[in-house]
């Protein structure tokens, strides 16, 4: 088995279906080495164009927290980058560390960060809902951003706030007005692979684009994550840390970066 398949990962129970893509060419995620990703000069700056007012609610799905839009028109889409047409926003959610130590799911050079942002979009040219978009080949646009720590996050903390709210599985709170674009770094550079979704069903249907610089979110902001609960109300708690699936082989791909 190649280096970095460790069967004890694929029997973690949270990925218990691992072994269920065997076989899979393009798996996510992965280890970005920035000298080998090309510049490709026909990559366009990324558009994003977010409507605060498509935010419905944040829940605890058991392994996330997620906030979920409302993604009934083109009222929050992304469009540019690697992208042939525009894709709407659908969720977002994060995968984090029991410590600081680690927690992303992409590393960079081997650097792993304590949490990643994931904002997950599909395409409604070739799909008619997100649920058929998993199944399409580049149905899913997934933005990655790498958290890291540092100054305080004001628009992170509203998010910050609801989480006690949403402390079990299956715990849901209304969201009402979030803009996801203050979650966003300034720089535009960004890196860009073809994938698949990091959790069950695992489907290589994800055209990954994963931001260069990370955003800086504050120790108070990073504990209140692993704050919340893998398990439901009632059960013997067990704290939501190490949400992240292991690295995976890189195979054929190439990464394409947007900068020189
Ligand atoms: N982690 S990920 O961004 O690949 C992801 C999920 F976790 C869940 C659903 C869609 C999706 F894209
Ligand atoms: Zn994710």
């Amino acid at each position: 088995a190649c280096s970095s398949f460790r069967l004890r990962d694929a029997l973690h129970p949270l990925w218990q279906s691992e072994l269920s893509v065997s076989g899979g060419t393009r798996q996510s995620p992965i280890n970005i080495q920035w000298r080998d990703s090309v510049y490709d000069p026909h990559l366009k700056p990324l558009k994003i164009h977010y409507d605060p007012t498509t935010c419905l609610y944040i829940w605890n799905n058991g392994y996330s927290f997620q906030v979920e839009f409302d993604d009934s028109a083109d009222k929050s889409v992304i469009m540019g980058g690697p992208l042939e047409n525009h894709y709407r926003l659908k969720q977002f959610h994060f995968h984090w560390g029991a410590i600081n130590e680690w927690g992303s799911e992409h590393m960079v050079d081997s650097k792993v960060y304590p949490a990643e942002l994931h904002l997950v979009h599909w395409n409604p040219v070739t799909s008619t809902s997100f649920e058929e978009a998993i199944m399409e080949n580049n149905g899913l646009v997934v933005i990655g951003v790498f958290l890291k720590l540092g100054a305080h996050h004001a628009g992170l903390q509203k998010l910050v706030d609801a989480l006690p709210a949403v402390k079990h599985k299956d715990t849901i709170v209304e969201f009402d007005v979030f803009d996801p674009s203050c979650l966003m770094p300034s720089c535009p550079d960004y890196w860009t692979y073809d994938g698949s979704l990091t959790t069950p069903p695992l489907t290589e249907s994800v055209t990954w684009i994963i931001k260069k610089t990370p955003i800086e979110v504050d120790q108070n902001q990073l504990e209140e994550f692993r704050m919340l609960l893998f398990t439901s109300a009632g059960e013997e708690e067990k704290r939501m840390v190490d949400n992240f699936r292991p690295l995976q082989p890189l195979m054929n791909r190439t990464v394409r970066s947007s900068f020189r």
